[in-house]
């Protein structure tokens, strides 16, 4: 088995600890000859880094190089994939993408409405420097994709990169999903099979299998209706926004009974509800700021005092294993199926052959190979249209 040489860009991002974790959990699959971090923040990287030359010195010593670098030379230089996570504007600017329409009463939120528009104009022209700088320097490395809006982000790619058929976006979201839905039927994530259709962020679930070809769908919404809908993935198990934002599926499902709904679809089926459930003074980022970003600081902090992870509380979680899976599958050609936002191409026959949906698609050494989804229903359509449109 080849082993990869991966960089993480964006690697000062709260969610580095959990991708290391997760690679080093996935170093069977999914095996690592150098790992290299590149930020445009110095200082924030480098205190990620110090902990994980830590992290990986105990658990990875098998490793041959881990560096971290704020030179897009010596980051990309002969990179067989590059894992994307960059925020640009920081927390700082998140923070007034959701203030800001909520001042005049509408949705404020990081992906959606003009929160999500706005975030998406500043992270295209970073995204767009970002890819070049890769290309010069290694033409044929996997770039995954994870900085968000994935829907704008993906778009944009799309139209400044159409011969490039080396950049994958993808969401986490239906992946944290699907681990609530294993965990409803007694089940890892892995053992299950899904039918999705939408956009990053907008979608549904219209089948769930399982690998033998036993339909669950009816099981989970059942138990969805019946008992409600709650986070799993160890990143949000305990955290209230999420826990909230589960709960809302069960509301979804008995209003629109017909497919299992991302989460994300609350800000679009019920945007009034959303804007009086927030506090204007103090939303998400905010929350973020004084939750994740203080743990993962301060659990840096520790390990880097103690050179030893022997106090640090460090989790595998769904992010970072659901991009590592994929990663997988496009170095070894294990046809493994996830969900990833790709062309259209006919796969959804009613919708535009150039828009970026998120389907199910087989993950080979070519790219993804999605499966035929056909007509989609005319209220999904025209609330899927509404959103293309924007762009
Ligand atoms: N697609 C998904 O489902 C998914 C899931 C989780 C997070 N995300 C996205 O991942 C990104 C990181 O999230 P976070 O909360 O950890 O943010 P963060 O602010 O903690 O980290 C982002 C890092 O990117 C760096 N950065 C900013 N611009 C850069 C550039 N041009 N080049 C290199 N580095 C740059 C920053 O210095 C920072 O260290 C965000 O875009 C977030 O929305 C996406
Ligand atoms: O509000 P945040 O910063 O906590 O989350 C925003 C992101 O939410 C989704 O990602 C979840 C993910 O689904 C879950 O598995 C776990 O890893 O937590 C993430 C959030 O903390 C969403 O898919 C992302 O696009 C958002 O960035
Ligand atoms: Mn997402």
């Amino acid at each position: 088995m080849k082993r990869q040489k991966l960089v993480i860009a964006g690697a000062g991002s709260t969610y580095t600890l959990g991708m290391v974790m997760s690679l080093i959990a996935e170093k069977d699959n999914f095996p690592l000859e150098c790992l290299t971090f590149y930020d445009i923040d110095h200082d924030r990287q480098e205190k990620v880094s110090k902990a994980t030359e830590v992290i990986l010195k105990e658990k990875y010593p098998e490793l041959k190089q881990f560096k971290y670098t704020t030179d897009k030379k010596e980051a990309f230089e002969d990179a067989d994939f590059v894992f994307v996570q960059i925020r640009t504007g920081g927390l700082s600017m998140r923070e007034k993408d959701e203030k800001i329409p909520l001042k005049y009463g509408v949705v404020g939120q990081e992906t959606c409405g003009p929160g999500g528009m706005a975030y998406g104009m500043r992270s295209i022209s970073d995204m767009i420097e970002l890819v070049n700088d890769i290309r010069k320097y290694s033409p044929d490395a996997w770039i995954l994709n994870y900085t968000n809006p994935a829907a704008i982000v993906a778009e944009a790619l799309r139209r400044v990169f159409p011969n490039d058929k080396k950049i994958l976006n993808i969401c986490d979201m239906p992946a944290a999903i699907m681990v609530s839905y294993a965990s409803i039927l007694g089940k890892e994530i892995w053992d299950l099979v899904p039918e999705y259709f939408g956009l990053n962020h907008f979608g549904w679930f219209t089948k769930i299998y399982d690998k033998e070809g036993n339909d669950l769908t009816d099981d989970i919404k059942n138990s969805i209706l019946n008992k409600g809908f709650v986070p799993e993935d160890s990143e949000i198990v305990n955290d209230p926004s999420w826990i909230k934002t589960f709960k809302q599926v069960q509301i979804m499902l008995k209003d629109f009974p017909e497919y299992l709904p991302n989460t994300y679809l609350q800000y679009y089926l019920y945007p009034q509800d959303m804007v009086k459930k927030e506090d204007i003074n103090y939303t998400r980022a905010n929350q973020v700021i004084d939750g994740r970003e203080k743990r993962v600081k301060n659990l840096c902090n520790q390990i880097i005092a103690d050179q030893s992870t022997q106090n640090a509380h460090l989790e595998v979680d769904i992010h970072g294993r659901y991009m590592i899976k994929v990663a997988a599958s496009l170095a070894y050609n294990n046809c493994d199926i996830y969900i990833v936002i790709t062309e259209n191409n006919g796969i959804i026959s009613n919708l535009p052959d150039d828009a970026m949906v998120e389907v199910p698609a087989m993950i080979t050494k070519n790219g993804p190979k999605p499966f035929a989804i056909g007509k989609i229903p005319t209220f999904y359509k025209g609330l899927l249209e509404n959103q293309l449109f924007l762009y």
